[in-house]
């Protein structure tokens, strides 16, 4: 209402002739008419300075507002009851409560401060997709609590074999996670940027009584995840153990032991497990080196990836020393210079090969 009498009044006071005697305004005896009247406006009461704290207080809101709402759409979700049952009986179930809207978790927002509150005011890092298969055990729940605290969107894999639903309820509702029940021994297909694999039996009670199983999960399982990783170009890592080493003949045992392990006792489903799954994740690490070849030859070309020769080893790269020291023989070319060479001989053959076809 206040608005619709302002500009009516304003209005009236323009309609008053010059001629008339104008009423009485102390502004235009204070200051000089020369002052432009946006000045004049500005010098009066100390305007200028209640500008100058505004934009200040303004500036400041605006660098800090990122990490602001960053907090917030951590901590401000919506929780489900703790009462809230997981009814999800198919292959996947979506712990976002769509509907569920019903209060406002203390804990977990200040459980997240402290993750957010490393990340420099203003400077927000890229929001990253990620995996994390046995998310809802002991130590993959804590994992996503921190991956969630960083701001990124998390996908927890979990059979439940050992896991339990307790230990990842309090995201039900964020937005920001999502629960599949699915077993890693069968593939799955997920577009994320990192794989944090974790899915294992872990514990003796478990791995002994399930010995196929245990090992099934870490050699199927781990290919399965590393596949994944290799077709949509994840970053992946692999929890190991201690018990890759076995009974040790080391102590303390470094990473560079290569551990004493029994290849068919009743632990070896996990430690043996393990180690392959080790085996795998390197080896599929070093695959990767097949892109280095690539950009020495042309880095345009695309890759295509065939099944290898039966027994082919992954790496090769035989101790020359003797030929050295008994034939004085050794490699004069480096790989980056020979590669190139090599294409090149095998592109003039082929070129060759097919101008024989064409005279015949
Ligand atoms: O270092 C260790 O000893 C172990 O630490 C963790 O295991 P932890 O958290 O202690 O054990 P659990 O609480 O049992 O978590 C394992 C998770 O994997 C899940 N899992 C297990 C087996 C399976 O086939 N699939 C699967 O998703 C379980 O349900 C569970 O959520 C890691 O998850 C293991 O990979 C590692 O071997």
């Amino acid at each position: 209402m206040k608005q619709l009498h302002k500009p009516a009044s304003t209005r009236r006071d323009e309609e008053i002739p010059m001629s008339q005697n104008p009423p009485y305004s102390p502004k235009a005896l204070k200051h000089p008419r020369s002052l432009p009247r946006s000045l004049n406006y500005l010098l009066k009461e100390q305007r200028l300075l209640f500008i100058l704290v505004g934009i200040l207080i303004g500036s400041t809101f605006f660098i800090i507002q990122p990490s602001l709402s960053y907090l917030w759409s951590a901590s401000s979700g919506p929780r489900i009851p703790r009462s809230h049952s997981f009814s999800g009986n198919g292959e996947s179930i979506s712990l976002y409560d769509r509907t569920g809207v019903v209060g406002y978790d203390e804990n977990y927002r200040s459980k997240y401060h402290n993750g957010v509150g490393r990340v420099p005011v203003g400077i927000r890092s890229k929001r990253k997709r990620i995996v994390v298969t046995g998310g809802a055990g002991f130590v993959g729940s804590h994992l996503v609590d921190k991956l969630i605290a960083r701001g990124d969107d998390v996908i927890v894999i979990d059979n439940f074999f050992t896991g339990r639903k307790e230990n990842v309820v309090h995201l039900s509702g964020n937005p920001r996670f999502e629960l599949i029940r699915h077993d890693v021994v069968e593939p799955i297909l997920l577009e994320v940027d990192q794989i944090y694999h974790l899915a294992c039996p872990a514990s003796p009670v478990h791995y002994k009584y399930n010995p196929v199983k245990t090992i099934k999960t870490n050699v199927m399982g781990t290919l399965n995840m590393l596949g994944l990783a290799k077709r949509i170009g994840a970053r992946f890592l692999l929890t190991s153990t201690s018990e890759v080493y076995g009974d040790p003949l080391e102590h303390p045992q470094k990473e560079t032991y290569w551990g004493h392990v029994n290849p068919i006792g009743v632990r070896s489903c996990y430690d043996e497990g393990k180690r392959t799954a080790e085996t795998l994740t390197m080896d599929y690490h070093r695959g990767a080196g097949v892109e280095v070849v690539k950009e020495t030859i042309d880095p345009s070309a695309t890759i295509e990836f065939k099944e290898n020769t039966a027994d082919d080893p992954h790496k090769r790269k035989p101790d020359i020393s003797k030929a050295k020291d008994l034939l004085n023989w050794e490699p004069k070319i480096s790989l980056r210079e020979g590669l190139p060479l090599m294409v090149n001989d095998f592109r003039n053959r082929i070129l060759n090969e097919d101008e024989g076809k064409g005279n015949k």
